[in-house]
């Protein structure tokens, strides 16, 4: 239980909660991205895929419209975010630029990942963005929202990001070391909880339960994206964003902050969000032997043991994988597009390389990202 998750964690959500991000709301911190933008360009040398989200928006307009404090008003509240956004892209935009990485701007609601289509069009463009090396960058679309479909707060919208994109973790960055076994603002005796089991109903009462003076955010709103997270596999870390090298140094597998880990296996929940929420794209025929591995258990499906291929999907999207009589065996993400798999099918993953002209991955859909049917 007390290892951590970061070095192994391939495909990542870093969030940035605004108090970082505007300096306690006194303007953009332009130090601190470039520090988190040097950091994520290291992740990213190391080979990790890295979603940014960052709060700021709000904070930042009111600064730049002159205001002397954030305002009660909805509708100002989404103008100032409107002035805002504006200045996050561009500091964000300068600082990754400072280490030959490319940014992008993706702005949701809660309502784009409660529909279905637009839940598998985000999906889509991130996952895209990723591929082609971008970092995407993920604010609240706050232009849009009102009360009943707004996030609300970055922490869930980190969360729900997670889930999107089946990261391995969600790393989210406060002004706090990380979650205390009560505020320690107003507790200067409370501990830091350094593992926990994201979901355990006791770090709730931690964080000060809905209702109470912290209930509406703080470290609440964090602990709920924790359980979360963990419903598609992730681990979530809470560690405070000023730390030194904090990011690089939670990937060199140093245990920084508060680590909650998923319950379930993160295999098994994976899986079980393949199954729940990813639409079918195609079909991949197999022959007798691949149905054979497929059904011992264990084996990843390879191109040699696809006959047919019917439908048209991108990487990563999920296909149904059919025996000669067109029974399903299992269904999985699978690692090249419909061409691509039309192309390689019957051939050994010696060849890949040579057909296509680069290699993804060795397997067309990896073991675990297959459930079995
Ligand atoms: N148990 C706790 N451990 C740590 N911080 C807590 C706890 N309960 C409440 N908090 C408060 O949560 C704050 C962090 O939340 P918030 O201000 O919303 O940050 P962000 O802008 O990063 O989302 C801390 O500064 C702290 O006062
Ligand atoms: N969309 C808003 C997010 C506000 C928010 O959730 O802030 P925080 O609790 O600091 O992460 C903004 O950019 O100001």
């Amino acid at each position: 239980m007390t290892s951590t998750v970061l070095p192994s964690a391939q495909r990542l959500v870093i969030k940035v909660g605004s108090s970082l991000v505007t300096n306690d709301g006194k303007g953009l911190d332009h130090t601190a991205l470039s520090r988190w933008a040097k950091e994520i360009a290291e992740l990213a040398r190391q080979g990790k895929q890295v979603v940014l989200v960052s709060s700021g928006a709000i904070a930042e307009g009111v600064a730049r419209l002159g205001w002397s404090s954030k305002p009660s008003a909805v509708h100002e509240k989404q103008a100032a975010a409107a002035v805002g956004q504006m200045g996050l892209c561009r500091a964000y935009e300068a600082a990754f630029q400072e280490y030959g990485l490319t940014c992008a701007q993706v702005l949701l609601t809660h309502e784009d990942l409660s529909d279905r289509t637009r839940y598998l069009n985000a999906r889509s463009t991130l996952l895209t963005l990723l591929q082609l090396g971008v970092i995407p960058i993920i604010n609240e679309n706050d232009t849009v929202v009102t009360a009943e479909i707004k996030f609300g707060d970055n922490d869930t919208l980190g969360a729900l990001v997670t889930n999107l994109i089946e990261g391995d973790a969600l790393v989210i960055l406060t002004d706090q070391t990380g979650l205390y076994t009560a505020d320690p603002r107003s507790n200067p005796d409370a501990t830091l909880v350094r593992f926990a089991t994201a979901g355990d109903e006791a770090l709730e009462a931690m964080a000060g339960g809905a209702g109470s003076s912290v209930g509406t955010g703080g470290m609440y709103t964090k602990i709920i994206a924790a359980k979360r997270a963990a419903r598609s596999g992730a681990a979530t870390i809470i560690a405070c964003g000023r730390e030194t090298d904090v990011l690089t140094r939670l990937a060199a597998g140093e245990a920084i902050g508060t680590q909650l880990t998923a319950h379930t296996t993160p295999l098994h929940a994976k899986k079980q969000w393949i199954a729940d929420h990813l639409q079918l794209k195609g079909r991949v025929t197999l022959d007798a032997g691949a149905v054979r591995a497929l059904k011992q258990g264990g084996s990843s499906l390879l191109p040699i043991g696809v006959s047919a291929v019917e439908g048209e999907f991108l990487r990563g999207e999920v296909v149904s994988c059919i025996d000669g009589n067109g029974v399903e065996i299992a269904r999985g993400l699978i690692n090249y597009s419909s061409q691509e798999t039309s192309r390689i099918l019957r051939h050994p993953t010696g060849q890949i390389e040579a057909i296509l002209g680069y290699i993804d991955e060795a397997e067309l859909i990896h073991r675990d990202n297959l459930v079995i049917s």
